[in-house]
């Protein structure tokens, strides 16, 4: 059917540590993946659109049934279901800074159970189901703290750069590691683009970070500083949150950084890192940092391909 008025869609726009997103509440306008992928397409670039990393959903929350990889949860509950599209439109299994600012967003719209820590959510995500702590509203500058499941896929890549080894992680989307003296200095753009088309990361392809220690020789390393290409965003972006969980764990793992609570430092931002390492297996991350509100603002959508 040819559609002859727009739709007036409504948004939020958020960010965390600058990754920002445009945030959509999905229970009431009901778009589906195709329609999202379509809408990430037109919405994220930053001369026609609104400008964002990525477009999020918030869903309502599915079936027991459809909370299949709830982990054996035995309160396997959700209080919502969160989708996310990268810039180009491309489905990431998880976005760690998207599910921050989802879940604030969801806090604000009344989900989720109030205690005086401030507001637990559960929700599932193409990367599994995940569980959140907004900060109150009212202890400003907000704060929101991930529960994540435990990283899998942590070794050598198969990967070569001249920078040196190209270490892979999953938490909850596919990353690469690269250490390097001056992060400052790293050639995120030409290195990271080229590693992000690796043969050895296909199909999926792979986000790129680059990683420097704590410079201080003697320090514990509680401190990193990391830049992220993205794939989806095909560039730099100001934070990654998956990213920034796979740059600290690779830091403990293979880095020499002897801690189990990692600040990572991006350009927009610092991301807190928490984790232990049991046997050689991670428990307990968590991921934490600001998710910010930054504008409301209504959308014409014409729907499908312009
Ligand atoms: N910025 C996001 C990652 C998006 C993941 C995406 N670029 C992909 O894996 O395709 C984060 O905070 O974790």
């Amino acid at each position: 059917m040819i559609q002859r008025q727009p739709l007036i869609v409504p948004f939020t726009k958020m960010n965390g540590a600058g990754n920002d997103f445009v945030v959509l509440d999905n229970r009431f306008l009901r778009f589906s993946e195709a329609e999202l992928e379509a809408l990430a397409r037109r919405v994220c670039p930053r001369w026609t659109g609104v400008g964002a990393d990525g477009l999020l959903a918030l869903d309502p929350p599915e079936a027991a049934s459809g909370d299949g990889a709830a982990e054996g949860d035995a309160s396997g509950g959700t209080d919502f279901r969160m989708r996310y599209r990268n810039a180009d439109g491309s489905l990431a299994t998880m976005c760690g800074n998207g599910a921050r600012c989802l879940a604030r967003f969801a806090a604000r719209a009344g989900l989720g159970r109030d205690t005086p820590e401030g507001t637990r959510l559960a929700f599932m995500t193409d990367g599994g189901r995940y569980t959140a702590r907004v900060t109150p509203e009212a202890d400003a500058p907000a704060s929101v703290m991930l529960d994540v499941p435990s990283p899998r896929g942590f070794g050598a890549s198969g990967a070569t750069s001249d920078l040196g080894d190209v270490h892979q992680i999953w938490t909850g989307t596919e990353h690469a590691v690269v250490f390097v003296e001056d992060v400052d200095a790293a050639p995120v753009a030409t290195e990271g683009e080229r590693l992000r088309h690796d043969p050895a990361f296909a199909p999926a392809g792979t986000n790129v970070n680059f990683v420097q220690r704590a410079a201080a020789s003697g320090a514990r390393g509680e401190r990193i500083r990391v830049r992220t290409f993205e794939k989806g965003v095909e560039a730099e972006t100001l934070a990654c949150g998956t990213g920034a969980m796979a740059a600290a764990l690779v830091a403990r793992l293979a880095g020499g950084v002897d801690a189990d609570s990692i600040a990572v430092e991006m350009p927009g931002g610092t991301l807190g890192v928490g984790f232990q390492v049991v046997d050689g297996e991670v428990r307990g991350l968590t991921l934490s940092g600001p998710a910010e509100f930054v504008y409301e603002g209504t959308l014409e959508w014409w729907g499908g391909e312009e």
